[in-house]
């Protein structure tokens, strides 16, 4: 185990009754760096970020946390945030400091949320839902941060926006690990990058690395490269 791994998964395995989604994924995450996943639909990032988070039971291997003692040890943002209708931005996230400490207002500045405090969650744009989802996920500042897709929706200022909350998050040392299917933010921030196809994990390697590997200028030639992009959304457990 490296000094600063902070979250291993140990052949882990997932399924859904009899249909495999997850097969013998094994990966590290260190702290203070972002780790990306990369893959086609469906390839299975939501469901292996969910078993990470530990929302899911891995039906075969382990997760393990060797980080600090923690309130929270990992916090973790879904595909699809949803809060609490009828309270606004910052009585959403008060609820949660109330648990696990911090302080509403400088977690919704940190996101680019300052404006909306007062609005109720109802009222914000699906962008601003996932800011404020992104914010959430960063309450108590546990040291693992789990975030499936927090580009996704967001217009390209925000979307880069979000990418440098997620580098300062990196920088004060918390060990985060996103999906996203934005190669060029991938590229630009992250340290680590996890290529995902049917559920096993192909490459896990610098961006530097990856572009050398593959004789690729651009994180999307080697996405290109190693997945055979087509028209149809692999879907788990069927043969047609
Ligand atoms: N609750 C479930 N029951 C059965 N199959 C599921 C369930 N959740 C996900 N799956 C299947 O698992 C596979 C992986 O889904 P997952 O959402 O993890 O993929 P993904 O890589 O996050 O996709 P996307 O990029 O489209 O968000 C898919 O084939 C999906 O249909």
């Amino acid at each position: 185990m490296k000094v600063s791994e902070i979250l291993s998964a140990s052949d882990v395995a997932h399924s859904f009754g009899d249909v495999d989604v997850l097969e013998d994924i094994s990966l590290s995450v260190e702290a203070g760096t972002v780790t990306a996943l990369i893959g086609p639909n469906g390839s299975g990032k939501t469901t292996l970020l969910r078993v990470l988070a530990g929302i899911l039971s891995p039906t075969a291997g382990r997760v393990d946390y060797h980080g600090p003692e923690a309130e929270r040890e990992i916090g973790y943002m879904p595909q699809q945030p949803s809060f609490r209708s009828g309270f606004t931005a910052a009585e959403t996230l008060a609820f949660y400091t109330s648990l696990v400490g911090g302080d509403p207002e400088s977690l919704l500045d940190r996101v680019g949320l300052e404006q909306a405090e007062t609005r109720n969650v109802e009222a914000l744009s699906g962008g601003m839902r996932r800011l404020l989802g992104i914010a959430q996920a960063t309450v108590g500042d546990p040291p693992v941060i789990i975030l499936d897709e927090p580009g996704s929706g967001l217009d390209p200022g925000m979307r880069q926006q979000t990418f440098e909350v997620v580098e300062e998050l990196a920088i004060d040392g918390a060990a985060v690990l996103l999906s996203t299917h934005d190669m060029t933010l991938a590229a630009e921030f992250a340290d680590q990058i996890i290529l995902i196809e049917r559920g096993a994990v192909v490459e896990a390697a610098e961006p530097t690395q990856l572009f050398a590997e593959y004789d690729c200028e651009s994180l999307q030639a080697v996405f290109e490269t190693v997945f055979e992009t087509g028209t149809a959304v692999d879907v788990a457990g069927e043969t047609a």
